[in-house]
């Protein structure tokens, strides 16, 4: 798949790639409803922080960056970021891609457009109380190294200072879709499964910082 060429929206030859976006805080359960709508909905999940892990995992000195920065709860720099993703996109011949943990901030938002040409259908926000968050992050216990209370904090913080504000950018252009993740993994999916059955024509009602359950704490 060429994700340059995609950019040619006039192109007749050119297959249709569907972007859905998946954001919300660390713990809000991006990763554990992703593989139910991929399996459901038939779409190709990608988890960006796992492509960075897998960096990490690699051995290289881009990795090496990257784990000091993951350890800190901060965000790598998105040329990195979405060299990585785009190479991910690109070994897969799919149309459809679930891509969860992306984009983190206003910088990830403009080297995507930058590079890809592409924009997503829509971007599914799971909106969680932060609480909630940090009781599921500290019983996670898959290892992760970025589990623990002093980074999760940090990750938090990272979060309403710069993930919300691109909830800000996708909300003015009607692209959110905000389901109530503080529910049960089911009654999380349950209303996600409405979202992904309407399609992109699905409005929900503005939201604002104000509005957000993470914030309520
Ligand atoms: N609705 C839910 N109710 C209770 N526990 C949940 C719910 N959704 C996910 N969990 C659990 O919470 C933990 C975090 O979920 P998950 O890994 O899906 O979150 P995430 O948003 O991908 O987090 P991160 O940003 O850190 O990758 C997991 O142990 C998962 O099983
Ligand atoms: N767009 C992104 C996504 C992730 N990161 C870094 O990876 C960490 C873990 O991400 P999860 O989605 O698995 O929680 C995250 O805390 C960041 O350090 C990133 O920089 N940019
Ligand atoms: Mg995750």
């Amino acid at each position: 798949m060429d994700l340059h060429k995609e950019g040619d929206r006039g192109s007749a030859k050119q297959k249709k790639v569907k972007i859905v976006f998946v954001i919300g805080g660390p713990g809000s359960g991006k990763g554990t409803q992703c593989k139910r709508i991929a399996q459901q909905f038939g779409y190709t999940h990608l988890s960006v922080g796992e492509i960075l892990r897998q960096e990490i995992s690699s051995g290289s000195e881009t990795g090496a960056m990257i784990q000091k920065i993951m350890k800190e709860g901060k965000l790598v720099p998105s040329d990195v970021t979405v060299r990585l993703l785009q190479q991910a996109m690109q070994g897969i011949n799919s149309g459809k891609f679930l891509i969860d943990g992306f984009p983190r901030n206003e910088e990830n938002v403009k080297a995507f457009e930058d590079l890809t040409k592409m924009e997503p259908e829509f971007v599914l926000y799971l909106d969680c109380p932060q609480d909630e968050m940090e009781k599921r992050l500290l019983s996670r216990n898959e290892g992760r190294e970025d589990d623990n209370i002093e980074t999760i904090r940090k990750r938090f913080k990272v979060f309403m200072e710069s993930t919300l504000p691109t909830i800000e950018y996708y909300e003015s252009k009607g692209k959110i879709r905000k389901v109530d993740a503080g529910k049960s993994i089911d009654e999380v999916f349950e209303s996600i499964k409405v979202i992904f059955s309407q399609g992109k024509d699905n409005k929900v009602p503005p939201i604002s910082r104000h509005k957000c359950k993470c914030l309520i704490l």
